[in-house]
Parts: C-alpha cells; sequence; structure tokens
C-alpha cells in the first residue's frame, strides 16, 4: 500500500515558487500542485529548466500537477498546505486572501507565506480565521530570466514558524510549523528550519529588503554594483538600515549591532545579485514596496522613530508603481490639455 502523501497547492510558481517545489517533491512526503501564470504554458510543454546552486541542473522538471488557476475544493478535493509564493502586493488586487479562497478549508488547510514584508498574515488571519497560518522567510537569491527557466544563485534557507492566530492552539501552531519544516528539509538540498520568533526574523530581513530592494531597483544596479558605486552604501543603504533597526527596536525587536554589515556583505559581491524588487521592475511588473517598506515605515513612524530615508524611499517607489500602473491601465489620467497659444489675426 503505498504511503500518504500530503496534498500541497503552491501558488506562485515563479523563482522561488519552482525552488520550494522542488525541495517540497524532493521529500517524497508531499505531491505538489503548481499554480503557475505567465509561465503556464512554458512549464506544462516543457516543464522547468533549473540551474540551482542546491540541486544543480534539471531539464524538463515538473511537480506532480501543474495548473494555470486555483481549484476549487469539493467532492473531496482537500489541501493539507497551500503555499503562497506569489509577489505580495498589496495595493494591486487580488489579495492573496482572495486568490487562495477558493482552495482553503476552514480549520483545516494550513496556509504558509513564503513572501517578504510586514504585515503580510493580518488580510489572511482576517479571512481564514480558524487556519493556522505560518510564516516563510527565505534567503534564496533566486531569478526567472525567461518563462520556465529558474536561476539560483544563494543557497535556499528557509526559517519557518507560526504568525499568532488567537483562536488556535500554540502547540497546534507549533506542530503545523514543525510538520512542514519536516517536509521541506527531507530531500537534504536545503536548510529549513523551525523559528519560534518569526517577528524578529522578519524585521531582521527587512534591514535587507527594505533597504537594498528599494536602493537597487530605484537605481537599477545590483547588490554587488551598489557596493561598488560611489557614496550609495554610506549616503543611502546604512542610513536606511539604521532606520529600520530603530523601527525594529521600538517594535519590540533588538537586532545585532552587526545586522547592517551582515546583510550588505551578506551574498557575495560578485554575484552581482538582483534582489527581487530589482527583476521586477526589470521586467515591468508591479512592485512589493507597501509590505517591503509601506508597513515598516508606518509601524515605526506609529512609535516616533524618524525614518527620512526610508520615507523618500517609499515615495519613490509608490511613484513607480503609479507609472507601472498607468501603463497596464490600472490608472488614467486627463488627457492632454492644448497649451499653443491661439493665432491673433490682422
Ligand atoms: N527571488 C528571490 O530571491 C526572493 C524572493 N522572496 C520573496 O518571495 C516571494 C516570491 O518571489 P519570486 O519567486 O522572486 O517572484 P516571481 O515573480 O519570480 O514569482 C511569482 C510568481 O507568482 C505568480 N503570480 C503572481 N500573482 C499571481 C496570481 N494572482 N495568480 C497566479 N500566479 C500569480 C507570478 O506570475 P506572473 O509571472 O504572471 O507574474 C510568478 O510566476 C516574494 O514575496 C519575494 O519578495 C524572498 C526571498 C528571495
Ligand atoms: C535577500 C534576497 C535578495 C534573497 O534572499 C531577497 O529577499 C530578495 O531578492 O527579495
Amino acid at each position: 500500500m503505498s504511503e500518504h502523501k500530503a496534498s500541497v497547492l503552491l501558488v506562485g510558481g515563479g523563482s522561488v515558487g519552482a525552488i520550494a517545489a522542488l525541495n517540497i517533491e524532493s521529500s517524497g512526503q508531499a505531491a505538489v500542485t503548481i499554480v503557475c501564470r505567465s509561465n503556464f504554458q512554458a512549464v506544462l510543454d516543457d516543464g522547468y529548466s533549473i540551474e540551482s546552486c542546491d540541486h544543480g541542473s534539471l531539464r524538463g522538471w515538473r511537480p506532480s500537477s501543474v495548473v494555470n488557476k486555483v481549484p476549487l475544493v469539493a467532492d473531496g478535493l482537500h489541501f493539507d498546505y497551500i503555499v503562497c509564493v506569489t509577489k505580495n502586493v498589496a495595493d494591486v488586487p487580488p489579495p492573496v486572501s482572495d486568490l487562495i479562497r477558493p482552495a482553503v478549508s476552514p480549520g483545516k488547510t494550513v496556509i504558509v507565506l513564503i513572501q517578504n514584508g510586514l504585515n503580510i498574515e493580518k488580510p489572511l488571519l482576517a479571512a481564514f480565521p480558524q487556519n493556522v497560518v505560518l510564516s516563510g522567510v527565505s534567503l534564496i537569491g533566486a531569478n526567472e530570466p525567461e518563462p520556465g527557466f529558474v536561476q539560483q544563485d544563494f543557497p535556499d534557507t528557509l526559517f519557518v514558524g507560526a504568525f499568532r492566530n488567537q483562536s488556535r492552539d500554540v502547540a497546534d501552531e507549533k506542530a503545523a510549523a514543525e510538520d512542514f519544516v519536516k517536509i521541506y528539509s527531507a530531500g537534504g538540498k536545503t536548510q529549513c528550519s523551525y523559528n519560534a520568533d518569526v517577528g524578529w526574523t522578519r524585521w531582521r530581513k527587512l534591514v535587507y529588503n527594505a533597504c537594498l530592494n528599494p536602493i537597487c531597483a530605484i537605481t537599477g544596479l545590483d547588490t554587488g554594483r551598489i557596493r561598488l558605486a560611489d557614496g550609495a552604501v554610506e549616503g543611502l543603504v546604512r542610513p536606511a538600515m539604521a532606520e529600520i533597526v530603530a523601527a525594529a527596536k521600538a517594535c519590540g525587536h533588538e537586532l545585532p549591532e552587526t545586522v547592517d554589515m551582515d546583510m550588505i556583505e551578506m551574498d557575495p559581491l560578485t554575484m552581482y545579485l538582483p534582489p527581487s524588487m530589482l527583476s521586477d521592475v526589470r521586467k515591468g511588473n508591479f512592485i512589493e514596496y507597501e509590505n517591503i517598506l509601506g508597513e515598516p515605515l508606518r509601524e515605526g513612524e506609529k512609535l516616533s522613530v524618524a525614518m527620512p530615508t526610508v520615507r523618500v524611499l517609499y515615495h519613490l517607489c509608490q511613484a513607480i508603481q503609479w507609472k507601472n500602473k498607468e501603463l497596464k491601465g490600472l490608472v488614467s489620467v486627463p488627457p492632454k490639455g492644448s497649451f499653443v497659444a491661439p493665432v491673433v489675426e490682422g
């Protein structure tokens, strides 16, 4: 008799999602249905091509099932886990909660958010108050330069813990997180560990994401070049990082004194890693600036932390997003007026 496999719906088969699906399937303990969008046909026809520092070169790799729509759970269909690995773009519909709603079994499905940013759990806990919602903080340098072609340059390190849901037992939440860690780690190609202090871990990662992501996205420079560029680290990156560290402290999360340099030097300079927000700008995608910059800024300023650099980065990202919204028809501008002075006869 075959062993029971956990059923996993992975929503967002882009770069991090493809590697996550690979880790989960490699366990032999779970079957993944992956939801793809722009790369659906490429992945369906040819599978993923993966060049990975953890997994090596793979051609034509597919998880158990590839679909282009979140399935409706009915007639006995049920997912043990829904792993959300879309970009979490809070100011562009649909919200993640609406996207996954058809597949959520209330009180049963464990929802895992492998996404950057702060307060991303709030809409999920509001929409699914009976479900366990897990945090996945990922350190992985992954990109998808062409549909279905995924490059991973930085080893996948995933920290998983529960976002506190007042209507659930703490022990159940911890057990769900530990079960997911077991599945994700079982293939032996990645580092995935249980993380009790989800808030601390998210703020620590924001020291990178709220600073390097927007600065690289705005300047068009990857994390290697930003370190080489005149004045960028001392004039922009470190002041922004100091503000995030101060906001984290005000929110009760004391980060190590070396956290700024730890984050700046995390990926080797010559990896020339484009943070995910820079990749999005290059592809003309929307950026996750509300969860990555807006939320830490609002939390910090609410507690009277001065965050002038982060505020400027936030508004520059807001303008970049607006430009993209106009290009994609989400906002419209009044027609151009006529400013030519009328010809006066005689
Ligand atoms: N890349 C990295 O190295 C890291 C990324 N992260 C975080 O991980 C998360 C995922 O990032 P990443 O993998 O880089 O992102 P990608 O853009 O590579 O992948 C996201 C995928 O989700 C799909 N998607 C988005 N919205 C929907 C939707 N409504 N329905 C179906 N599919 C959808 C996208 O499709 P489409 O192509 O059509 O847009 C795309 O395939 C983000 O929160 C990011 O910040 C964290 C650590 C590192
Ligand atoms: C830190 C990094 C670069 C990858 O781990 C990331 O989180 C991102 O690209 O958004």
